[in-house]
């Protein structure tokens, strides 16, 4: 972080005269028929530092790159001073410097200390892992009991944001290594259908509540909490009975006690532990109660080893700053609004939705971290759905539409269900993983189209136009053996550390998230003013016309 505009960097204006002058000469056709070991050199194979088993392939050859961009584009990291932030992070820097807080999730799977991190709280993190695996050991062994003694069938976490979407997402990735007689569900919205649907799959007697919130102040997850608690008190009667069937994982003591959860039941963690970031905190524990304890470790692991990847690796070969740079150069040069995440593997059908908030509330700044406001584009539009879904719905645009669109895409070698259904499935799947890139990069000409329609009155020049694919559109293909705990973990921390460099590149804060403040003050504003039509005031017509409207229509 050099409190430059990327905009300012020698190698940035380097950019923007490579792709003025040279930018229609990047044609994936061309410059894969030229250079015959062009996925040797634009592509990477990962492999954990700390176990040989974690391991994929990221092939970017499929970029509107060469040599000298990718050069350019390393330069740009370098320049902008990545590898020396980076560095701070992991020391425990306060790197968030609006809130005055280090960012240390890196510090929640530091296995064997490997990083030296001196920040407080930093060492209370494998007295709090113990406790994790010490209580879902119970609560799977069927030794923690119920009110009435009976064992838990049922977890029902109940958070949002980053104390939501990461375990919906990892508990979903990971729904193989499950332990079938326990049921988890997750309830984020405070709109009263999500908790009531959910209550209803739930019996009292045997279903757990994990209050999840870092700051125990969000209005959706405090409001759910307590409406959850009547509901159980409804059916169990004392207020003694909570303490079995209600946890809290936050960092406000306080908060929990005042709510009426007892301090042993309470799972800690840190400020600096980023919300977003924070699946592998005591956050995740509705996930090591679902996968178990020993797998939870390993998702850790694996981040870890990531983490070991990023900090040493020479740029080069960096596989979070090579998706960071990729990303950069279609973001600020060539004009692409969005990122598409599609992963071939059902299991990840919630990737794409952690990786919103990962990604868009890390880098959706404006200003940057010395108060200027920027002159280049942030953060992308992150979507995306698991294949093949998103071939019968979005992908006509992304192969026809007017926009770029580039693209990764995530898949298995070996499917967790071979054995379940013929091995067919996963080969039709895959092949869909393989042929998608490969029709987005090469296209279609029109003397293909035409070769393929011959002739007769039904073949119109528009139908001829139509069929074109016109092809060179980007794309990162990531392939790995199988989705694994630990594989899961390296991938995540790989998205981590790209929305990092790209963060520090483009000069921002990605660890605040001021932007969404506003809209929860005004919101609150405007609840104590529902009540009659004589209390909206001090809005524009619009809003005062909309909440008419509703008070006119309610009915409660
Ligand atoms: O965990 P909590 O304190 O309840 O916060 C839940 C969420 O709240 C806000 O919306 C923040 O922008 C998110 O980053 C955070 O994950």
């Amino acid at each position: 972080m050099t409190g430059k505009l990327a905009s300012e960097y020698p190698a940035w204006k380097k950019l923007q005269s490579i792709y003025d002058s040279e930018h229609s000469r990047l044609v994936l056709k061309d410059l894969f028929a030229q250079d015959p070991s062009r996925f040797e050199k634009f592509s990477r194979e990962y492999t954990s530092p700390t176990d040989s088993s974690t391991t994929f392939l990221l092939d970017f050859s499929k970029n509107l790159i060469d040599e000298h961009v990718l050069s350019t584009l390393l330069s740009l990291v370098r320049e902008a001073g990545v590898e020396q932030a980076r560095d701070d992070m992991f020391a425990g820097k306060h790197i968030n410097t609006s809130e005055d807080r280090a960012v240390l999730h890196v510090a929640l799977r530091n296995f064997d200390n490997h990083f030296k991190i001196q920040e407080s709280g930093a060492d209370e993190v494998a007295g709090v892992l113990e406790h994790i695996k010490v209580f879902t050991e119970s609560v799977r062994s069927g030794e923690w009991k119920g009110y009435t003694g009976k064992p838990i069938k049922t977890v029902v976490n109940i958070g949002i944001g980053g104390s939501d979407l990461g375990p919906v997402m990892v508990t979903e990735a990971l729904k193989v290594y499950s332990k079938r007689d326990l049921d988890a569900h997750f309830v984020s919205n405070i709109d009263g259908t999500h908790l009531a649907e959910i209550v209803k799959l739930c019996n009292p007697e045997t279903t757990l509540f994990i209050i999840a919130s870092k700051t125990f102040t969000t209005q959706e997850t405090i409001t759910n909490a307590t409406s959850a608690r009547e509901w159980f008190l409804k059916t169990a009667g004392s207020k003694d009975h909570v303490a079995k069937h209600f946890v809290a994982l936050s960092t406000n003591t306080k908060a929990v006690t005042e709510f009426g959860i007892a301090e042993q039941n309470m799972f800690k963690f840190w400020d600096w532990v980023g919300g977003r970031y924070s699946l592998w905190s005591a956050i995740g524990l509705s996930i090591a109660l679902v996968i178990g304890y020993n797998n939870f470790e390993e998702l850790l692991r694996g981040a870890n080893g990531m983490d070991r990847h990023f900090k040493t690796a020479k740029l080069e070969d960096n596989l979070p700053v090579l998706l960071a740079v990729l990303g950069i150069w279609y973001n600020d040069f060539y004009g692409a609004q969005t990122h598409a995440l599609l992963p071939y593997d059902q299991y990840l059908h919630k990737f794409a939705d952690y990786f919103q908030q990962g990604d868009m509330e890390s880098n959706g700044k404006f200003i940057t971290k010395a108060g200027e406001r920027v002159n280049y584009q942030t953060g992308p539009i992150i979507w995306g759905a698991a294949g093949t879904n998103g071939q019968h719905s979005f992908y006509q645009l992304v192969h026809q539409g007017t926009k770029l669109i580039p693209a990764d895409f995530l898949a298995p070698a070996t499917s967790h269900n071979s054995g379940v259904f013929s091995a067919n499935h996963h080969r039709i799947l895959l092949s869909n993983y393989f042929a998608q890139p490969e029709a987005l990069a090469f296209g279609k000409t029109e003397a293909e189209v035409r070769k393929e329609l011959g002739s007769g009155p039904h073949v119109t020049e528009a139908l001829v136009k139509s069929k074109v694919f016109e092809g060179n559109r980007p794309s990162n293909s990531i392939l790995f053996p199988k989705l694994t705990p630990a594989t899961l973990g390296a991938l995540i921390a790989l998205y981590e550390h790209k929305i990092f460099v790209q963060g520090v590149v483009w000069g921002i804060n990605s660890f605040d998230q001021m932007g969404v403040e506003l809209g929860k003050v005004l919101a609150k504003n405007i609840l104590a003013q529902l009540g009659a039509p004589a209390d909206v005031k001090g809005h524009d017509s619009s809003t005062t016309g909309l909440i008419h409207y509703y008070q006119k229509h309610r009915k409660e």
